[in-house]
């Protein structure tokens, strides 16, 4: 095997599509800024223990492993940013009001998530602690959406659930909540006769609602449906308001209700999204509540962020024009050096040819050029 392959689902970035993800990195962040989100920036790697506190099986399996030659302890690649960015909320910053954090970073999974997904996303996303309230949720809603405007996705479709549903299903059925983990699996897949047997020893109450969620799927009117065939359970209710409100902040998103969808990191606590867009298979966007996570950090915060693959919203934009460029000669010359350091300064990108190698910018469309006229150095157009 030649020994410059990369291992499956890893990949290089080259020249055109790297502008692309660090042109859309940049909008992105200064977005999140302009709504005060402040940025920071985890680690790459941590102490296995403190990368999974809060987080479910999943992120465990799906978390690269190795020994720290100093400590001798079995040290974690992060796979998610969110839980890091929680744990900064909870024990960094030690604020007791709302706090608003960004980051963006690879992360590493030991399996692609999706159909050809890559296994390092780069993973962009904004999450708000300290708020219990639907306003955070609705202001990560429009966060996101916002997010998927500038990257000039015109066309989206949000898919939102709520775990609120089955937890208050769970609340009041002991041999629901002792087969928490089966329940939650089986709704993932949507396993029909798996959930009619798993179900067959729980109380009327539970096990009618719980069999009845795989089909509470469609438009917003399924959130009319699902308070007819659901029990009234203050939780269920409340979180059927919660994503009456949600879907009406929507804008121009087509929304679409998956009241048994419970995909996610296992960390989520209240109402969840997940954006997707034409043409790409899995989820753009996704984000929701996680009100626990804080808890396990030994300070319990409300939360709620969101999201999304920067490498795989950037190939939905269109290859980047080339930029315009001036070309120079390589020269030690104070006149051209203070030239080109002048034009560097006023943003325009000056490339010294280095000798042999004139045209090799691909990235670059030379259109001008500087050059001596009469002792001056000019900008002379090229054709
Ligand atoms: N980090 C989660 C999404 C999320 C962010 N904040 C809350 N949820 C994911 O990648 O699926």
């Amino acid at each position: 095997m030649p020994n410059w392959l990369l291992p499956e689902n890893i990949a290089d970035v080259l020249p055109s599509e790297a502008r692309k993800i660090e042109e859309l990195r940049r909008l992105l962040l200064d977005n999140f800024r302009r709504y005060g989100y402040e940025l920071v920036m985890p680690p790459m790697l941590e102490y296995l223990e403190s990368l999974l506190t809060g987080a479910g099986a999943d992120t465990d399996l799906r978390t690269f492993k190795l020994v720290d030659q100093l400590s001798g302890r079995t040290m974690g690649v992060r796979s998610d940013m969110t839980t890091q960015v929680a744990r900064i909320d909870a024990h960094l910053l030690n604020r007791v009001s709302v706090t608003r954090l960004c980051y963006a970073g690879s992360v590493m999974h030991t399996r692609p998530s999706g159909l050809h997904a890559t296994r390092e996303p780069l993973q962009i996303g904004a999450e708000i602690y300290g708020f219990a309230g639907l306003e955070a949720d609705a202001e990560i809603q429009e966060l996101a959406l916002a997010s998927l405007a500038l990257a000039g996705i015109r066309t989206v479709r949000l898919d939102l659930c709520h775990v609120g549903i089955v937890r208050a299903i769970m609340a009041v059925d002991a041999n629901a909540r002792a087969n928490e983990g089966a329940v939650f699996a089986l709704l993932k897949s949507k396993d029909a006769p798996g959930l009619r047997d798993l179900t067959a020893s729980f109380g009327a109450v539970a096990r009618n609602a719980i069999l009845a969620l795989p089909d509470l799927y469609g438009d917003v009117s399924t959130i009319e449906r699902a308070r007819k065939v659901l029990p009234p359970l203050p939780g269920i209710v409340a979180a059927l308001d919660d994503l009456q409100a949600l879907s009406k902040l929507a804008g121009t998103a087509q929304i679409t209700i998956d009241l048994a969808d419970l995909r996610g990191y296992h960390y989520e606590s209240g109402a969840m999204f997940a954006a997707y867009v034409p043409g790409l298979p899995n989820a753009v966007a996704r984000g929701g509540r996680y009100d626990h996570v804080g808890e396990a950090f030994g300070r319990a915060r409300p939360a709620t962020g969101f999201s999304m693959d920067l490498r795989e919203l950037a190939r939905l934009l269109p290859a980047a024009e080339r930029s315009s460029a001036i070309r120079a000669p390589w020269g030690t010359e104070v006149a051209l050096r203070e030239r080109i350091v002048a034009l560097r300064q006023s943003g325009e990108v000056v490339i010294q040819n280095l000798p042999g190698h004139e045209n090799d910018q691909e990235e670059f469309n030379c259109d001008r050029a500087l050059v001596l006229d009469n002792g001056n150095w000019i900008l002379e157009n090229l054709g």
